[in-house]
């Protein structure tokens, strides 16, 4: 296999048994080497025979499609089964877009040191940049390999989504672009949406049928609505948008208000869309095991505190920080991989933005709508029936529901034939009240 490494330290060094990049797990057994590749075919190298180019110049050594690799290596693959624990799964294969961005700065380290898919789970990363981020997303490679995490077998950089998706078992698509000055709210669905017209395509051409989707870049519900809509070979199911971040700071609030910590606090729905008009429920959460509502027997705090700043949090956050939430983002992203990988514990759910179709709360079929989940630990989901749904409630969930209706007509031009029935939606006039948490 012929490889590329960015990491200085693995500059002409020779990938044998004195192979400075490699680590020591903590099980005592020397790791692998880490591996930053090209996406090269395998089997291209001389077994056993080690190569390194250095700063090798463009067009020299390189393709056109190469991809951003700058420093190789070759290696016999073969050495690596030695150094692999026999408990390790087999390997994943994670693709990141914006992977150059603060939400994935946070993340890929959560990644790679195997708190997110468990610490029996090799993974490789594939990381997607563009022309903009070419330099910056080698040096993420680079602090990825100086970490010498033992399960991050293989870091892959590159600028072409068909490239990057290949094989992959998860898809976690962070990268939009940022609403900027005097855009308006369609311009941003637009602009944004368009970049999913293109990854739902790759994903559909090059990820492994049954690869999982958590798309963050907003308008999180919208964009991986299209991206399913262009993925007819991907299970539909399998799409998500995120809304484990509100679902933490419901949660976290509630705990305040309560007093009491956090972990007591279960059963905390968020419902519609990751925007303004999201429902953070109380009427089905739990407190210690009791209901919410008789442990903060405040209903005006509930409706009229705890509610709105859930709502708008990411925006009163924007304005203390200067910047959108990303370290809490990664880790809500971390939380919702492992609600997906680990069976949800009795009686308990998570929310996840998935396609509503067929759903049990009478919300209209073809939008992607936070609703209370539950899985068994293999990635799969379903979504929890039975909640109580109250006028209160009721209200709020249709409001929302209405607001990704009209976002999906602002886009409509953008959707593929997959999953999706036909609609005949206009975009509203006013969108004022489409708001993302960010925006106030
Ligand atoms: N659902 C949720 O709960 C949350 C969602 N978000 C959303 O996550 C997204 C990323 O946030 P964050 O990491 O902080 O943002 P950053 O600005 O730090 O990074 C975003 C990345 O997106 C890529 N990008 C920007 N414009 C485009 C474009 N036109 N086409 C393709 N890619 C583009 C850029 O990467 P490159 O140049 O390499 O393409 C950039 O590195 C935002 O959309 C944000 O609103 C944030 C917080 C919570
Ligand atoms: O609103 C934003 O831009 C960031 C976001 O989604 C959040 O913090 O919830």
């Amino acid at each position: 296999m012929r490889l590329a490494n960015v990491a200085p330290v693995a500059r002409g060094a020779r990938v044998g048994s004195s192979d400075p990049t490699r680590a020591v797990a903590a099980n005592g057994t020397r790791a692998p080497p880490r591996r930053t590749a090209s996406f090269d075919p395998p089997g291209r190298g001389e077994r056993g025979r080690t190569v390194v180019r250095r700063n090798t110049p463009a067009g020299v050594g390189r393709k056109a499609d190469d991809p951003l690799g700058v420093f190789r290596l070759e290696y016999d693959v073969s050495q690596d089964e030695k150094h692999r624990p026999k408990t390790w799964k087999p390997t994943i294969t994670v693709a990141v877009s914006g992977a150059a961005g603060q939400i994935s700065n946070h993340l890929l380290f959560k990644i790679a040191s195997g708190s997110v898919f468990g610490a029996d789970q090799p993974v490789i990363l594939r990381l997607l940049g563009s022309e903009r981020s070419r330099t910056a997303l080698e040096g993420v490679s680079m602090e990825l390999e100086d970490c010498l995490f033992p399960l991050l077998r293989e870091v892959d950089i590159g600028i072409d989504a068909r490239t990057v998706f290949a094989g992959a078992d998860w898809a976690l698509l962070i990268g939009a672009k940022p609403r900027g000055p005097g855009m308006e709210r369609g311009d941003l669905l637009e602009m944004n949406g368009k970049i999913f017209v293109e990854q739902g395509k790759a994903l559909n051409d090059v990820a492994k049928p049954t690869c999982k989707v958590i798309v963050v870049g907003n308008p999180c519900n919208t964009n991986a609505l299209i991206a399913l809509s262009h993925a007819p070979n991907l299970d539909p199911k399998n799409f998500h948008a995120l809304t484990k971040l509100d679902e933490n700071r419901a949660k976290c609030q509630l705990a305040i208000k309560a007093g009491v910590f956090y972990e007591t606090v279960t059963n905390v729905a968020i419902w519609g869309n990751h925007s303004t008009t999201q429902v953070p429920d109380f009427v089905n959460a739990k407190i210690d095991g009791k209901k919410a509502t008789d442990v903060i027997t405040d209903r005006e705090w509930l409706e009229s505190d705890f509610t709105p700043a859930i709502q708008t949090r990411g925006g009163l956050l924007i304005k203390k920080w200067g910047r959108s939430s990303a370290a809490s983002t990664a880790v809500s992203i971390a939380d919702h991989i492992r609600n997906l990988v680990n069976p949800t514990a009795p009686g308990d759910f998570f929310s996840s933005a998935v396609l509503s179709n067929g759903n049990p709360y009478g919300i209209p079929d073809g939008l992607c709508y936070s609703f209370p989940c539950r899985s068994k630990g293999d990635g799969s989901y379903e979504i929890v029936q039975g909640l109580e749904i109250n006028d209160w409630l009721r209200e709020r969930m249709d409001k929302s529901a209405e607001e990704l209706v009209n976002e999906k007509g602002c886009v409509g031009s953008l959707f593929g034939d997959a999953h999706l029935d036909e609609f005949d939606i206009q975009c509203p006039v006013d969108l004022d009240d489409t708001l993302l948490p960010g925006e106030m």
